[in-house]
């Protein structure tokens, strides 16, 4: 069995959070990386980083001696006790329409909801973050308008749940992209165990870098949940991309960032259909002029 490497230390909440960026950016990368705040009253938060394989440990001596941070705790977990963990955790979550759950919470999906199971993996997209929840709440609100998707991608879809999210209510195919192939093998099987392994379909790319994802006009709605930096990279072929009057529905943004990238997408030819804030994100639909 495959034994995961964590590395934990404490900070407080500024040190932690650029540890945890600087741990994101490490040879070898990390599986994963989490900043969490101690819910003990310390005011400490843990930095953690999640790897398969043996990390390398001359370049967390150099991180910790680079951030002054305390030494790291190195434990290995098994992988199935975490995975097992996390799955008891997740609990539903509702967004507009649409309800997403773990096999172990199947006999609570209402009947008027659209279900999405997403089994707790190695991809984002349970459904509980911020971004997902703008993102699944805007979508609802476009089909709410009349809107119909009929040649949607979904860009960095992680768990594929906003894909699957639109091949629900509409009866077209989505194509879905991630650049962790990682990712793009959780996506296909989430896609197969929610009925649409024939019409969503997840392949690998870094942003519309993919024959089947380039084209003028090629598609009518985009999502992509990343981040800021990449967001305003991807305006240019966003825009190119788009049918005149198509969306794309844009999130991984604080609050604060999101007139920076409203500006973007407006100077390549967007303007803002809408935008919503939950908690410290933001999720804008912009609409191609
Ligand atoms: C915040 S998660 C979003 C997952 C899912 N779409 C959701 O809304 O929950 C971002 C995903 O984008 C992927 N990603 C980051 N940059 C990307 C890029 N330039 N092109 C494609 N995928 C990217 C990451 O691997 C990750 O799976």
């Amino acid at each position: 069995m495959p034994t995961w490497t964590a590395l934990t230390t404490l900070e407080g909440k500024a040190k932690a959070e650029a540890l945890g960026e600087t741990l994101e950016n490490l040879t070898p990368e990390p599986t994963g990386v989490g900043v969490f705040e101690i819910e003990d009253g310390s005011g400490l938060w843990e930095v953690g980083a999640y790897f398969v394989e043996e990390p390398h440990g001359i370049a967390l001596d150099l991180l910790a001696a680079a951030h002054g941070a305390k030494p790291f705790t190195v434990s290995e977990l098994p992988e199935t006790d975490w995975v097992a963990k996390v799955k008891r955790e997740l609990s539903p979550v509702e967004a507009g329409r649409f309800f997403v759950y773990g096999s172990h919470d199947a006999d609570k999906l209402p009947q008027d909801r659209i279900g999405l199971l997403i089994e707790a993996a190695m991809a984002f997209g349970t459904g509980h973050h911020g971004t997902t929840l703008g993102c699944l709440k805007a979508l609802d609100a476009l089909s709410a308008e009349g809107f119909e998707g009929a040649s949607v991608a979904d860009i960095g879809c992680g768990t594929a749940v906003l894909a699957m999210a639109a091949a629900k209510i509409w009866p077209f195919s989505v194509l879905a992209s991630d650049i962790d192939p990682v990712a793009v093998e959780v996506a296909q099987a989430n896609a197969a165990s929610n009925g649409l392994g024939d019409r969503v379909r997840c392949v690998e790319a870094a942003g519309f870098d993919h024959p089947e994802l380039d084209g003028e006009g090629r598609f009518d709605l985009v999502f992509a949940n990343i981040l800021k930096g990449p967001l305003i990279d991807l305006a240019p072929d966003m825009a190119r991309s788009l049918q005149a009057g198509g969306y794309c529905i844009l999130s991984g943004l604080l609050v604060e960032q999101a007139d920076e990238v409203d500006a973007a997408y407006r100077v390549a030819g967007f303007d803002l259909h809408r935008r919503e804030d939950i908690g410290e994100w933001s999720t804008l639909t912009m609409k191609r002029t």
